[in-house]
């Protein structure tokens, strides 16, 4: 490949002797040369060199007007860095080292000798061939670094940009994780925010539930609460039924006028008719003055008579007159009052049970038993119980000035577990309780609570008598008195005495859980 761009390669001679000119060019045409072009003329040398870019300048050094060396010197001043292709020519030994120290690459003496000249030439030739290529090869070695590194710096763009991009998009999974955290744990905690918004869309008045058998309490409330109808309401104790009485009265025509509650269990014997329909002056001992009955008092309202199966026989037929003609007497009066009162009755007693032992009224019965709703025990609606939670939290942070705002699911576990005996009263005083005592912002649940827990897992288990929760021995306690007593509450033999308590303090812990008379 080398020898072709040889034989090709552009050479001119430079001498002011034709002759030699002569020898020179019909040398290098024997040598195959095909490219040789000579002067005579030194002076035009460094503009031919110019124009042609010669591989070869075969230059004499002794020429008249302007030597060789002068010549060098115009060369390498117009290409001050560059290639000099001088091949010098001379007869003098002297003048061969200052003409390589000028720049010239090699030379040739004259007279010629012929294998010398065509070696040297072809040497010089092949190293500047040589060069050329390297520096051909150099230029594309450099293009395509060039390339390269743009295809490189551009890439090196794109990959910033993605790596920016990816960055970006786990920043926002990031966040989107520690959103998920966030809500993952809030569902864990159970969070008993206090939620007005909940109580406002699951209660009906003081109501709070949303499982199916309370709404079936709510459409029954929705649908005798504008009648005058008398309602009974049947359940067991602390499922709600003055809370539905106070939502029937508010509910009803009458909510302007007083709802008047009467509990037949706290009040003695003794009291419970004058307190229902009131005494003149004197009417019996000690009655220094006149007293207006529960019935008047409520006249154009509701009464609500709590309890209503402990009420005495001999007034249970009073009761009936005042529901059937709407009339009674005042203890010591003659005179028959008229009253337009609603009647709401309660009872957690089986109330046919009570008619077959004597101690209810059949008629009575029937009277009251014209719109019957019966409450369902908690423990048959544990879905109410997290809501029901929430309501009571919010209700005692209020009332004592605590901030509990999460129940874990683990005390919520325990609570929905549990089987309520004392049902919603009960969980709410549990919760009472539990605000009181919890420390932090997360409700903790009593111990004593826990206790009545394991008892239930062991009465599920083998044994059980074995471990008695302090509610329930003192249930059995204050009962075995009881009975001992034929129960009396009161006097010398009355159980009050007995137990070293208050008789209105044995009523209301009676009442607290669940004691009635059997
Ligand atoms: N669904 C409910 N929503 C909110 N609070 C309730 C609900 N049911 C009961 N309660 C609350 O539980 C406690 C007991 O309720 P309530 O006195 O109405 O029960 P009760 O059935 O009349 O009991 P008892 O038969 O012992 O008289 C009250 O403090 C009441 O506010």
């Amino acid at each position: 490949m080398i020898a072709s761009e040889i034989l090709n390669a552009k050479i001119l001679i430079v001498d002011d002797q034709e002759a030699n000119v002569a020898l020179l060019d019909q040398l290098l045409g024997e040598a195959g040369y095909t490219a040789v072009t000579s002067t005579q003329n030194p002076a035009e040398v460094c503009a031919l060199h110019g124009d042609n870019n010669y591989d070869l300048i075969l230059l004499d050094l002794q020429m008249p007007g302007m030597d060789g060396f002068q010549v060098m010197e115009g060369l390498q001043a117009d290409n001050p860095k560059g290639y000099i292709p001088v091949l010098a020519i001379t007869a003098q030994p002297g003048h061969k080292v200052r003409a390589l120290e000028a720049g010239a690459k090699d030379f040739i003496s004259k007279p010629f000798k012929l294998v010398e000249v065509k070696t040297r030439i072809r040497n010089m030739l092949e190293v500047r061939m040589l060069y050329k290529e390297l520096q051909n090869h150099n230029k594309l070695l450099e293009q395509t670094v060039q390339e390269r590194t743009m295809d490189l710096t551009s890439a090196n763009t794109q990959l910033t940009q993605e790596i920016e991009e990816r960055k970006k998009a786990e920043k926002s999974l990031h966040k989107t994780y520690a959103e998920i955290k966030r809500l993952k744990d809030r569902l864990q905690e159970e969070n008993v925010y206090l939620r007005n918004e909940v109580d406002q869309k699951f209660n009906f008045g003081e109501i709070i539930g949303q499982s199916d058998a309370l709404s079936v309490i709510f459409s029954q409330v929705q649908q005798v609460a504008p009648m005058n109808a008398t309602v009974l309401l049947l359940g067991e104790t602390g499922t709600g039924k003055g809370v539905v009485a106070r939502a029937i009265h508010r509910s009803s025509t009458r909510k302007d006028r007083p709802l008047i509650t009467v509990n037949c269990t706290t009040l003695p014997a003794t009291l419970v008719e004058s307190e229902l329909f009131g005494r003149e002056k004197g009417a019996f001992t000690g009655s220094d003055a006149r007293q207006i009955g529960r019935f008047e008092l409520a006249d154009g309202g509701t009464i609500f008579l709590d309890e209503i199966g402990e009420m005495p026989l001999e007034l249970q037929s009073k009761l009936l007159r005042v529901i059937q003609d709407g009339e009674f007497e005042r203890l010591g009066s003659p005179r028959t009052i008229k009253t337009d009162v609603r009647i709401i009755a309660a009872t957690n007693r089986n109330l046919k049970e009570e008619i077959r032992n004597g101690k209810f009224r059949e008629d009575l019965y029937y009277r009251l038993n014209v719109f019957p709703i019966t409450l369902p025990p908690l423990r048959q609606r544990k879905e109410d119980i997290p809501l029901l939670v929430n309501h009571f939290v919010a209700e005692f942070n209020n009332k004592i000035g605590k901030k509990i705002e999460t129940v874990s699911t683990n005390t919520l576990s325990l609570l929905r577990d549990y089987h309520w005996p004392g049902n919603v009263r009960e969980l709410e005083s549990i919760i009472e309780r539990a605000v009181i005592t919890s420390q932090g912002n997360s409700l903790q649940v009593l111990d004593r609570f826990e206790a009545i827990q394991m008892t239930d897992e062991i009465a599920g288990g083998n044994d059980p008598q074995e471990v008695k929760a302090l509610a329930e021995l003192e249930h059995d306690h204050i009962r075995q008195v009881l009975q001992q007593t034929g129960w009396r509450i009161e006097g010398k033999n009355g159980a009050a005495l007995l137990l070293g308590l208050n008789p209105s303090t044995l009523r209301a812990r009676m009442r607290k859980i669940g004691i009635v008379r059997q």
